[in-house]
């Protein structure tokens, strides 16, 4: 069994895999890291690899004391990904967009993939049919756009996110919940028209924790998956097992 652990810049996310099967999935902070793993390896007695994604800013060390237990794996830069990476900074490229691009190759052979990643930050990633991973887009993700409206302005209210009534906000709440909300699915949509403009088909994969407050949303098809993330790096570790 593998313990996959996706590290975000605001929330940790865990999973326990056997085989490409998904048995439990985990949501913490970062401060409850250890005492979150200790409980899992409790609860799971077979998991001998830990296998960890990170954007955000845990030290290595907190996972490095479960060396004694299990295998502890992070993926970099350094590791086998399945695609050929022509990004022009490929050493800047997040590891989370590697991770998701790996994810969308194997899982979606021979065609052109959009991976949407609804997080702190929403993220675009686009890998064509020859497994070229091409690039994509970083946004600010919902959340942070309800924080930067309060943090940079003396009058707006610190909102959390709401279905907006209507496209005509009447209140200054309302205007928020319309500005962020609905803003962001209309640039969804948006960035999803401007590929279609340029490619003929493509399929689209949508994650992150704004998974499911969009997927009702959004006017095209997409396949929503809030696990794509932790399943994409259960699926880039087999991958460097097997071409390492
Ligand atoms: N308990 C929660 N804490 C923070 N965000 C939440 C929570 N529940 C839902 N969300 C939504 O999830 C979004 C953040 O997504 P996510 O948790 O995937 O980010 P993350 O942990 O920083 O990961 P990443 O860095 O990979 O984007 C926010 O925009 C917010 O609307
Ligand atoms: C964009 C984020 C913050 C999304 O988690 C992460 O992928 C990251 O830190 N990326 C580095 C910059 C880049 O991907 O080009
Ligand atoms: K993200």
């Amino acid at each position: 069994m593998i313990l996959a652990i996706d590290v975000g810049n605001t929330r940790i996310k865990a999973a326990v895999f056997e085989g490409d099967i998904l048995v439990e999935n985990f949501v913490f902070v970062k401060n409850e890291l250890q005492k979150n793993i200790e409980n899992i390896l409790k609860k799971y007695k077979k998991i001998d690899d830990l296998v960890v994604s990170s954007v955000g800013d845990v030290e290595k060390q907190s996972f490095l004391e479960f060396e004694n237990d299990l295998k502890v794996h992070f993926i970099s830069h350094e590791n086998p990904f399945p695609f050929v990476n022509c990004y022009a900074t490929p050493k800047t490229l997040g590891i989370d967009r590697m991770v998701l691009a790996a994810g969308a190759t194997l899982q979606f052979p021979n065609q052109n993939r959009l991976v949407i990643d609804a997080g702190t930050c929403v993220t675009f990633d686009f890998i064509d049919e020859n497994n070229n991973y091409l690039g994509g887009a970083i946004a600010p993700g919902l959340r942070l756009r309800y924080e930067s409206l309060h943090n940079y302005t003396a009058k707006l209210p610190l909102l959390t996110l709401e279905d907006p009534k209507d496209l005509i906000g009447k209140s200054t709440s309302e205007s928020i919940h319309s500005g962020v909300a609905n803003g962001l699915v209309y640039e969804i949509d948006g960035f999803i028209d401007e590929y279609s403009a340029r490619y003929l088909n493509f399929i689209i994969i949508l994650t992150g924790g704004d998974t499911e407050f969009l997927a009702k949303r959004l006017k095209n098809t997409i396949f929503a998956n809030s696990n794509f993330l932790l399943e994409s790096l259960n699926q880039t570790f087999q991958y460097k097992i097997k071409n390492d």
